[in-house]
């Protein structure tokens, strides 16, 4: 069976994420590639990337009037990702018009509330309710717009899994039991948010910062 596990290789050193990558690919089943790695290596680097066999989820968060988000994705089909993703927040029409624009062979995810912020975050940019009901909200309008499926926090998912049972849903932010949170602040166990529903989880720094790349994802993996 495919792992669930897709690698976020947040670094700018194309030689480092090729070399990490490599050391991991047995235990994943894809790689996600952020704005850190795209902005240092743009289409080059995922080219590169590609060629290690896996599939690419391009995390590039568009976020923009439709018409530029539209071209924006048509610029990259080329790449060919599988996943790639655009804020919920950017609206219906800019939703719409991203899933109109992408490649057949690419599932068009909706960013809902970000993993690095809790309730109190929320409430500073004018969100007056708790993560789970703007998830919920923002979960809503991307199936109503066509969309895939969300990203959205191991906290959220089995909700909104109920509310869209064919969805695709993508939770990054998980953490080992134990491990450290960093900038997270919605975390759950890779097993907690599989079960809970997650069609796919993102394993960043768990992986990456550790000093063995290759045992830290077999871990992981021993716990799905
Ligand atoms: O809400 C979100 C959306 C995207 N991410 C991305 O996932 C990884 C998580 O990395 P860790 O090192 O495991 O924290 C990272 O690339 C983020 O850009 C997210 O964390 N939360």
């Amino acid at each position: 069976m495919t792992s669930p596990i897709y690698v976020a290789i947040d670094t700018p050193d194309l030689a480092r994420a090729q070399s990490l990558a490599q050391s991991v690919h047995r235990h994943v089943g894809g790689i996600k590639l952020g704005l850190e790695f795209f902005c240092a290596n743009g289409h080059h680097g995922v080219h590169e990337m590609a060629k290690i066999g896996l599939p690419i989820f391009l995390d590039l968060k568009l976020h923009d009037i439709p018409n530029t988000v539209a071209k924006a994705v048509q610029a990259l089909h080329v790449l060919e990702p599988a996943i790639l993703t655009v804020h919920a927040a950017g609206g219906r029409a800019m939703l719409e018009d991203a899933k109109a624009a992408a490649g057949v062979h690419t599932k068009v995810v909706a960013v809902t509330v970000l993993t690095s912020l809790d309730a109190s975050d929320l409430n500073e940019i004018g969100v007056a309710r708790n993560a789970a009901a703007q998830v919920e909200r923002l979960a809503d309008l991307a199936q109503d717009a066509g969309l895939d499926g969300i990203v959205c926090s191991g906290e959220e998912v089995g909700l909104i899994r109920k509310r869209w049972p064919g969805g695709f849903f993508v939770v990054p932010g998980v953490r080992p039991a134990g491990g450290a949170m960093g900038d997270q602040k919605r975390a759950v166990t890779p097993r907690a948010a599989i079960d809970a529903g997650a069609s796919i989880i993102v394993v960043g720094r768990p992986i990456s910062q550790a000093k063995d790349p290759d045992m830290a994802a077999r871990e992981i993996e021993a716990t799905l």
